[in-house]
Formats: C-alpha cells, structure tokens, sequence
C-alpha cells in the first residue's frame, strides 16, 4: 500500500475512516462543502493531525492544492515556480530540461514565461500540477484539480492523473469527470462516509444514509446526478 488511515477522526468532521491506497490506483473523495475532504488530504500530507486513529505514508507524494490564485505582484514566472519543485534546495539550478518536460506534460509551455500571478486561474492550475509532478510521485493528492478548467483540459487532466504511475486521491464535486477512471469513491456526508465502487457507492439508498435526509441519485444523458 502507499497510504493508509486506520480508524482514523478529525473531530468533528469525520470518524472510524479507514482506507487503504493500493498504488497506482485512483481514488475519488466527494462529499458537501465542509465535510473534510480537504481536510483528509492534509492528513496524508501531514499538514492536519488527526484527532485519533492513525495514517502512514509509503513514498513520495505530490499535492494539487484547492484553487487559489498566486499574488498578483509574485515577482517569479510560472517556469521558476515549478523549477522550485523540481529542485527545492537553495543556490541549486533546476535542471531545465525536467522543467520543459514538466511544463510540456501540463500544456503551460506557451505561457511558463509570464510572471504567475498575472496568470489566468486555469493556467495557474495547470503551473501547479506541473509542480505536482515534479519529485515523481507515489501518490498524488488533488484537491478539486478540475475547478477553473476549460472542459477539454478537465478531460487532458484526468487523463494526465490516470495515465501516471502513481495512485491518485482527488478531492472533486462532481463524479462525472472521473467516472471513466476512477476505481474507488470515498463519499463523506453529514452523517457519515462510505468508500467503494461508483456502482456501490453512487446510489440513492447509500447517500441517502450520508446526508441523513433522502437524496436521489439520477442519470441524466449518461451523467449522475445528486438531488
Ligand atoms: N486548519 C483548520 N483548523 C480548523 N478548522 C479548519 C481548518 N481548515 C478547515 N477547517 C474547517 O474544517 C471544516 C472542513 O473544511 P474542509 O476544507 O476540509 O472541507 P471540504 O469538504 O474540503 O469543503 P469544500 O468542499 O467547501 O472545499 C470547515 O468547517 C473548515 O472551516
């Protein structure tokens, strides 16, 4: 395995969570606003310490962290942040040929030379999955990695997560755009989590149960959604 949480809480929000991230495999967390997805994340990260229970993490992870936009004065370009990720360590140079390829990888060649905070809010995303991917990672945590994309580079991105070795946990308010990759759902709602298949998990009894209120799970034209 590349992380597991064990009977593990952050009080109040969420308790008795055990999981288990084989690698490689995708994981879908979905769930209301202010449940703690996020919040699941930085546990992993080790950013947020749980209140009880227990979370270990077997290799190298790369974080996708919720939208927020870059000060509008950084003085880097979106190049040298990711050249950040790629060599971290003081008064060492980035090899440029690994930030190339990493700013090819996400689509950003075209605009890595503009200073980062001048940058679109998508196009800030896109700089920072490049510096996800930068330290080859085991494990990528991806928090609403999708909010500010254009449809066709939401599909490039899940695509891009997918296609990579690592085992993917991404935090996403809707299961339509994984739904083609995704192998397990971790829904947590008010009353509760579940973790499982879509077919198991995406169904009007089950997150009926989450919300504690009666919740339908619809298909419309191929799409699910949550009413
Ligand atoms: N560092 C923190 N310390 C204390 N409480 C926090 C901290 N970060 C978040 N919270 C609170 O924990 C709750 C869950 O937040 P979290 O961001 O994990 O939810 P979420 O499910 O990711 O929500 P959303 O879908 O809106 O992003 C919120 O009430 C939030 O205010």
């Amino acid at each position: 395995m590349i992380a597991e949480l064990r009977d593990a809480a952050v009080a109040p929000l969420w308790a008795g969570l055990d999981l288990t991230i084989e690698p490689g495999e995708f994981v879908a967390v979905l769930g209301p606003n202010g449940v703690g997805k996020s919040t699941l994340l930085g546990t992993i990260l080790g950013s947020r310490r749980l209140t009880s229970g227990s979370v270990s993490v077997n290799g190298r992870v790369g974080f996708i962290p919720q939208q927020h936009m870059f000060p509008a004065d950084l003085p880097v370009r979106g190049r040298d942040l990711v050249a950040l990720a790629v060599e971290p360590r003081a008064m060492r140079r980035a090899d440029q040929g690994a930030v190339d390829k990493l700013l090819a990888q996400v689509g950003a060649t075209s605009f890595a030379d503009r200073r980062a905070g001048v940058l679109s809010g998508g196009q800030q995303q896109l700089i920072r999955q490049a510096q996800a991917f930068a330290q080859d990672p085991e494990l990528v945590l991806a928090d609403e990695p999708l909010l500010s994309l254009d449809p066709s580079r939401q599909r490039e991105t899940v695509e891009r997560l997918a296609a990579h070795p690592a085992a993917v946990v991404c935090v996403t308010h809707s299961i339509n755009p994984v739904l083609g990759v995704v192998d397990r759902v971790l829904y947590i709602g008010p009353e509760g989590h579940v973790v499982g298949s879509v077919d198991e998990v995406m169904r009007s009894e089950v997150l009926s149960e989450l919300y504690g209120t009666r919740v339908d799970v619809v298909e419309v034209d191929g799409r699910m959604v949550v009413l």
